[in-house]
């Protein structure tokens, strides 16, 4: 199959090397045009994962029309704050009926809404829609480390299709019906990496860590529950999964700007140093509209929102969490 890619950043690169090694024809589509020409001439991204080769198959071009015109798959990549006019852009270059993974993760600032609405909204056509999520660094998938993830949509027919397009002895690729409660699992699992980033910043400990982790779960739990997504989703690879990795390891952007910011980095500057999205920065912002609509407490977002946007200091920040009233471990879930 022919298969757009809508982003050459870590992830649309790795995620294009996997489809190509799979036996598609990738035609990747890279913002910046000196990207999309030096991966055609060099078969390296230089700017993203650069030590890999990649694959022949993959045709790279700044020209989305060109590189939707021949599409009968697209895999979207971009940052989540482009979801909606990425996806208006090429409702006018894909037909009705080629099916779309999103791959980002992030809800829309303002609405709330989560990527498959906005895709619907846009695109049209809520069955050839999915999204593709789990514990995956683009630094260790690209290069066959052992990892797995779910695909999730609405019809078992298109789940099924991206199942089989990525799915390689070293990446092992679940489906789901779940679609809201992976994207819901993806865009909060970043916040709470953020948090752990920053308790590690500060000199919290390993038992620290845990808590963010696990009450983040319960966080998590809580919006999936409410959203009509299925719980069981946040014991899964979407849900614990990613959220293990993005808190553990020293991959994550989301995980790493916490530290540096609690260390005295800005958002701004981390983001200009770096190149890479820090997803939970937005994420933390754009749940809240969530967290009213479903009337339900999300602290450690809270926290985060606060510390990043809104002046809170650290030691506010772990009293607001700390001195919150005393209740049995799984209420409001
Ligand atoms: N890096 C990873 O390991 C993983 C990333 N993701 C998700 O994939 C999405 C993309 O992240 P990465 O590929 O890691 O990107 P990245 O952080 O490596 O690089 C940023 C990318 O965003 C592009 N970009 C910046 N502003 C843009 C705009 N206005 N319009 C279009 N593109 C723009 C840049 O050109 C670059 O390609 C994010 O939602 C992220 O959470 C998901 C799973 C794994
Ligand atoms: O989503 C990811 C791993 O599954 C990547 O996380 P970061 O954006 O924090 O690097």
């Amino acid at each position: 199959m022919t298969i757009a890619v809508i982003g050459a950043g870590s992830w649309g690169t790795a995620l294009a090397q996997a489809l190509a090694k799979n036996g598609s024809q990738v035609s990747l589509w890279a913002r910046r045009a000196s990207v999309a020409r030096a991966i055609e001439s060099s078969h390296r991204n230089p700017d993203y994962l650069s030590s890999v080769e990649l694959s022949s198959s993959i045709r790279a071009s700044s020209d989305l029309a060109e590189v939707a015109r021949e599409a009968e798959a697209v895999v979207l990549v971009t940052p989540s704050k482009v979801m909606r006019s990425t996806a208006r852009e090429l409702s006018r270059l894909v037909g009705p009926d080629v099916p779309v993974l999103v791959c980002f993760k992030g809800v829309e600032e303002g609405t709330g809404c989560l990527p498959l609405e906005v895709l619907e909204q846009e695109m049209g056509g809520a069955d050839r829609l999915a999204v593709l999520s789990g514990p995956n660094h683009a630094e260790e998938v690209a290069v066959g480390i052992p990892a797995a993830t779910v695909v999730a949509s609405p019809s078992a027919q298109t789940a099924d299709l991206f199942q089989q397009l990525f799915s390689a002895p070293q990446f092992r690729v679940y489906t789901s019906s779940d679609a809201v409660g992976v994207e819901l699992c993806a865009a909060a699992k970043n916040v709470i990496a953020i948090a752990v980033g920053l308790s590690y910043g500060v000199g919290y400990g390993d038992n620290t860590a845990a808590m963010l982790i696990t009450r983040g779960m319960a966080e998590m739990s809580r919006l999936v529950s409410k959203a009509e997504g299925d719980p069981l989703t946040c014991m899964g690879l979407a849900g614990a999964g990613d959220l293990i990795a993005t808190c553990m390891s020293h991959h994550s952007r989301n995980r790493r700007f916490g530290e540096a910011f609690a260390q005295g980095m800005t958002l701004d500057r981390f983001s200009e140093e770096t190149h890479m999205v820090v997803e939970g920065a937005l994420a933390c912002r754009n749940l809240a509209v969530l967290e009213r609509r479903y009337r339900i407490e999300l602290p450690i977002t809270d926290v985060v929102r606060g510390l990043i946007w809104e002046g809170l200091a650290i030691d506010e920040a772990r009293d607001a969490l700390n001195t919150r009233s005393l209740k049995p471990e799984f209420y409001g879930i």
